[in-house]
């Protein structure tokens, strides 16, 4: 087989015809793509793995199907049998004889092809099955900066319509590109030796047809990989828009996205058509110059049959047999598409598969030699604001000395996304922080500024690129994702909720805990009323496929959710943003409980949720510019006081 071929790997442009990956990709500039090509034999045979498993009954499969196509051939033997001999002696026992055989021979046929049918179908299902599987395991090891860099239909395509087509490739084209070259040999060895002058003419086409189908495999592998890249394309905008369906109609752009949709279905339809038009073209051509070398055949053979020089049974076994070869040779275009089809597939699948796995172990080993060095980037012609080191006025929960090695401690802590442009500043540049044992400490800065991302690094969602973050003096680089996520609870302001019960997804925030624990999560979250309200309460169905929720009460499961383990560290990300203000008073002196036993960290918008904390980090440019209480800030520090303004009233 020819060439298919690969375009670039991730995007958020998955139709864009570069590969800045692989610019030295050679290119077909016949075809006007500019897509790179790649070998379909090589992306395949990437497939093995999967169909190791298998083997035995794929091969079983294969031999039956080759004996199968093979009796066909048979079948003009007999029929010269039958011609030469009883027909020709006028013997009706004979000719009842060759068509018993004749029946036979097509229900033996028959049966074997079913006999293969049988053989593969339940375990290329479970080769689907695996793969989809595997996919879905790699896909939630995969780290958070691939998740943003992914168009989620790019996803949802390639463990759906991709994997079909693989399954399709290797039930079918895979068996019948064998089986098919098999019978071409065979049946084209029988014509020959049946009559050479005949046998030569009828395989006259061979020669073209084979440079022909190689031209047509790299332009159709080309089409094929542009389909399923504008396929996921279109996924990723019906899954916003159902995801986004109030917003389109709240904004009333529903004729705006109907177009966007339409551009792309438009865009697939023109590929489509052009991958229907090579295949017509590879149809015709597959099916024209066999029926001409055919038609010389017939003509020459019967002047043979007129001179006396060949038998009218040879005659007829011939073209018998050379029509037992015409749907081997016409549908070779057909089995060549399915076959580029698969290819782009494979390697559409295995660009995620190649994408490396988070590792569930510490990123640097617990030796002082080990960790990073604190890279504290200050330009000097940034003043950094000094931090406001003032003791906080209220008494801090469980609060240690002031520079206990416990809690959680930023230390010239440096992020830039894996996505950011290059020439973008990093979100940030040197965190500095020290949240007490026992602590809650509430960050507030501009929006944009950089607080969700400091939050995310906590749990481990993204590392550091500089710096270094200690949980309870241990340097969280040393600590596994696992058990930096056993100690580390999160709750963000978009609380997501899945589709399972509202138990379920609250207790998803803690591995065995019972019902107890469900009671007291729900209690400190204020959720235990409304979840009692629920049609079955707290085993009703929630999430997507589930009952629809308020922002509120959303919010509020996940805030159960966060604080369910009883965690060491909680991280909270503006968590009570949807709740009315009675609500949230409820909530926060709940919240106040669970905080005095646990060091936190609570994004915080509203003078109200800053007030839950014993002190106040205001990030700013990538920096902790002040800390103290938020009455301090608010006297000192004229940045915070211009964030905090507008939302004093009424907050305690
Ligand atoms: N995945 C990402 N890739 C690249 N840049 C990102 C990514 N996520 C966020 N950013 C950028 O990082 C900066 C900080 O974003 P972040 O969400 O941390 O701000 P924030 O302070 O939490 O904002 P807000 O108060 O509005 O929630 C922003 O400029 C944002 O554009």
């Amino acid at each position: 087989m020819a060439d298919t071929t690969q375009t670039t790997p991730p995007a958020r442009h998955r139709t864009e015809p570069t590969d800045p990956t692989n610019p030295a990709a050679p290119t077909d500039p016949a075809d006007g793509s500019g897509l790179p090509r790649r070998s379909v034999v090589r992306a395949l045979l990437r497939l093995w793995p999967y169909v190791r498993p298998v083997r035995v009954r794929l091969s079983a499969a294969a031999f039956v199907a080759v004996i199968a196509s093979c009796l066909s051939l048979v079948i003009p033997l007999v029929l010269k049998w039958l011609v030469d001999g009883p027909v020709a002696d006028g013997d009706p026992g004979g000719v009842w004889l060759g068509a018993g055989y004749l029946l036979l021979l097509g229900v033996a046929e028959a049966l074997l092809f079913g006999l293969r049918r049988w053989l593969v179908s339940r375990p290329l299902a479970g080769v689907e099955a695996a793969m989809r599987e595997a996919l879905y395991r790699h896909l939630q090891r995969l780290p958070v900066a691939f998740h943003d860099r992914w168009p989620s239909g790019q996803l949802l395509s390639r463990g759906t319509t991709d994997l079909q087509t693989l399954r399709q490739f290797l039930t079918f084209p895979l068996i019948f590109l064998l089986v098919n070259g098999v019978t071409i040999l065979v049946g084209g060895v029988l014509l020959v030796v049946q009559r050479w002058s005949l046998g030569l003419v009828l395989l006259s086409p061979l020669v073209p047809l084979l440079v022909l189908c190689s031209l047509f495999e790299a332009k159709y592998g080309r089409a094929a990989r542009r389909t399923q890249d504008q396929l996921g394309d279109l996924t990723t905008v019906v899954e916003e828009s159902v995801l986004g369906i109030r917003i389109i109609k709240g904004f009333g752009r529903h004729r705006s996205q109907a177009r966007a949709f339409k551009e792309l279905t438009r865009a697939l339809r023109t590929t489509e058509l052009r991958k229907a038009r090579l295949l017509a073209w590879i149809w015709g051509v597959n099916t024209a110059l066999p029926e001409l070398a055919l038609g010389a055949a017939l003509v020459f053979g019967t002047v043979q049959v007129a001179d006396g020089a060949l038998s009218a049974g040879t005659l007829v076994a011939f073209l018998s047999t050379a029509l037992a070869l015409r749907w081997p040779v016409e549908s070779i275009g057909f089995m060549l598409a399915m076959s580029n089809e698969a290819a782009a597939a494979t390697d559409r699948y295995f660009e995620v598969m190649d994408e490396p796995p988070v590792r569930d172990e510490p990123a640097v080993r617990d030796e002082p030699s080990a960790r990073p060095e604190p890279e504290v980037r200050v330009e000097p012609e940034v003043r950094v604001e000094p931090e406001v080191r003032v003791e906080p006025a209220v008494p801090v929960h469980g609060g240690g000395p002031r520079d206990a090695p416990g809690g959680l401690r930023f230390s010239g802590v440096a992020f830039r996304y894996p996505d950011a442009p290059p020439d973008a500043p990093p979100t940030l540049k040197d965190v500095t922080l020290h949240v007490r044992p026992g602590e809650t400490m509430a960050l507030v800065g501009a929006t944009g500024s950089g607080k969700t991302t400091l939050t995310a690094l906590v749990p481990r969602l993204y590392d550091p690129t500089a710096g270094r973050i200690t949980l309870d003096g241990r340097d969280l680089a040393t600590i596994g994702r696992a058990e930096a996520r056993a100690l580390v609870a999160v709750a963000f302001e978009e609380p997501t909720l899945f589709s399972a019960t509202a138990a379920e997804n609250v207790l998803m925030g803690a591995e065995g805990a019972g019902e107890a624990e469900l009671r007291r999560a729900l209690r400190i979250a204020q959720a235990e009323e409304f979840v009692a309200a629920l049609p079955d309460g707290s085993a009703t169905q929630v999430g997507e496929q589930g009952l629809s929720l308020s922002g509120g009460q959303r919010q509020r499961l996940a805030l159960a959710r966060a604080v369910v383990s009883r965690p060491r560290f909680l991280i909270l990300d503006d968590p009570l943003s949807a709740l009315d203000v009675h609500t949230e008073a409820l909530v926060e002196a709940a919240l106040r409980q669970v905080l005095s036993s646990t060091t936190a960290l609570v994004v915080a918008h509203r003078p109200s949720t800053v007030l839950l904390a014993d002190r106040v980090a205001l990030l700013s440019d990538g920096r902790i510019a002040a800390v103290g209480t938020h009455h301090e800030l608010l006297r000192d520090n004229p940045e915070y006081a211009a964030l905090m303004s507008g939302g004093e009233e009424g907050d305690r």
